[in-house]
């Protein structure tokens, strides 16, 4: 390296010459130990002794058709917790930087940084003793730009046939028919796969998820169908599909924080996005307090466990509320007291969000007198035409919780667009049957869109330990 140090601003243009990554825009965080880089479809591949690692990554985050597949080394797996506080075993490659035309070799963990703003972060074991960082400036080194990915094939629509899992407990059901049917009529095979009964060796060299005695094949996509009382376990298989190279509609992970309501709005208002002044507790002592947290007029107090508005219970008074909450305080469940928002009027709206586009849109009122809209207790559903906020809200809820298939449930108050919640199995029923939308084609169309175009090759070989 020469004499004078490199100095690296906070964020910077590099490139990753050996992963043919001519352009990528990092954001340098000495605060991280190693740098990390975003990757999906990640799949192992190699012999055991010399052990690959194969990724998508898409380098500009405004343009999601432009991909570049990778492959490198394996040098370790490894406990990363993010910044988030969410631990996640990494693959760890070795690869070279570039900054002008200064290269050395650095180490990497890969994992999925869809929803983050930057697609790398430089990490200070990347940063070595002869350079410098000045926090206050930015792009000190050369500026790069995406178009030096002009020339890289883009994406197309699938054509090849897919092998699509949709795992679930309900075969059955409206919304698995109905994918079922859309998959089918664009050429692909689809098998229902029972979440129940997967089972899996943890350890195994090459992941792999049994099912009736024997390991399932490799899927390309995984559609993930699971219910609240399969959250725990279906996660857990999902995460096995998504190591072995599956592409998952929704990860494992944007389905554990959204089913997660605590957390879920906390993330929800760490982003800025609106949603009715809420406050959380399991047995308080300060009944009074607490009501005041969730604003001065009447309140909804929320079960967590509850599902199609059964726990959910508004309080019209101060007193009511006090009593209400009282009651709960002896059960030692975790419930949410909630501003009412009036001027819904007993309605809310269902967003159905697919990748970057709300693709219907639903009112649902509630019965005469009832102030809780869910279609299950008696409500009406109409179409309605979204504003402009409403769809940007929606859709920037999905993205914080890392959903690329969303329902987004909002209240209408005076004061714009209250998220309600964010549903990782949105149903398909109430949706098309009122808009007459088909959703589910979209669905799979998404599906054609991002699952990564498999290197067969690598695939044979990857199916065979050596
Ligand atoms: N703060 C609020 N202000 C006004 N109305 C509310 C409020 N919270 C909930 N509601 C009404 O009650 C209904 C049920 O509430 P919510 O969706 O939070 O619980 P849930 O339906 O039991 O949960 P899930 O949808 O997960 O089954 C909502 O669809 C909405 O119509
Ligand atoms: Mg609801
Ligand atoms: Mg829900």
């Amino acid at each position: 390296m020469s004499d004078t140090p490199l100095k690296l601003g906070w964020e910077e243009w590099l490139s990753l010459p050996d992963l043919g990554l001519p352009a990528i825009r990092a954001k340098v965080d000495t605060g991280a130990k190693t740098s990390a880089l975003h990757a999906h479809a990640v799949e192992p591949f190699g012999s055991i002794s010399k052990p690959q690692i194969r990724f998508t990554l898409r380098p500009n985050p405004d343009d999601p058709d432009l991909e570049v597949v990778c492959a490198a080394p394996i040098v370790d797996r490894r406990e990363v917790t993010s910044s988030n506080g969410e631990t996640e075993l990494r693959y760890v490659i070795s690869t070279n930087v570039q900054f002008g035309d200064q290269k050395w070799p650095i180490q990497v963990t890969l994992t999925n940084r869809e929803t983050m703003a930057y697609r790398m972060l430089f990490g200070r074991t990347s940063i070595t003793e002869d350079m410098a960082v000045l926090p206050a400036e930015s792009f000190i080194q050369p500026k790069l730009s995406y178009d030096l990915y002009k020339g890289f094939p883009r994406k197309k629509a699938a054509k090849r046939p897919l092998r699509i899992a949709l795992l679930t407990r309900e075969p059955n059901n409206y919304s698995c028919q109905r994918l079922k049917e859309a998959a089918e009529q664009r050429g692909h095979h689809i098998e229902m796969i029972d979440t129940r009964r997967c089972y899996m060796a943890i350890n195994a060299q090459q992941p792999e998820v049994h099912y009736d005695g024997k390991p399932l094949p490799q899927y390309d996509a995984v559609i993930p169908r699971i219910g609240a009382s399969m959250t725990f376990y279906g996660m857990a298989v999902l995460r096995q599909f998504e190591m072995m190279g599956a592409y998952c509609l929704n990860s494992a992970q944007s389905i554990g924080v959204s089913r997660d309501k605590l957390y879920a709005h906390q993330l929800l208002a760490r982003h800025r996005i609106g949603m009715p002044a809420t406050a959380f507790a399991s047995s308080p002592k300060d009944t009074k307090d607490l009501i005041s947290l969730a604003g001065n007029g009447a309140v909804v107090v929320k079960l967590l466990e509850s599902t199609q508005g059964k726990g959910v219970v508004l309080a019209e008074t101060k007193k009511a509320a006090e009593s209400l909450i009282d009651a709960f305080r002896g059960l030692e469940a975790n419930f949410l007291v909630q501003e009412f928002v009036k001027e819904a009027g007993g309605a809310d709206v269902r967003c159905f969000v697919v990748g970057n586009k709300v693709v219907g849109a639903i009112k649902r009122q509630g019965a005469e007198g009832e102030f809780r809209s869910n279609l299950h207790r008696g409500g009406s559903a109409s179409v309605i035409k979204l504003s402009v906020e409403e769809k940007k809200v929606a859709i920037k809820a999905s993205k914080v919780m890392g959903l690329s298939v969303a329902g987004v449930d909002i209240l209408q108050s005076s004061t714009g667009p209250k998220i309600l919640e964010v549903n990782s199995s949105p149903g398909l029923e109430g949706i098309e049957n009122t808009t007459k939308k088909d959703v589910a084609s979209m669905m799979i169309e998404h599906i054609e869109l991002h699952a990564p175009v498999v290197n067969t090759a690598i695939r044979t070989r990857s199916a065979k330990p050596s």
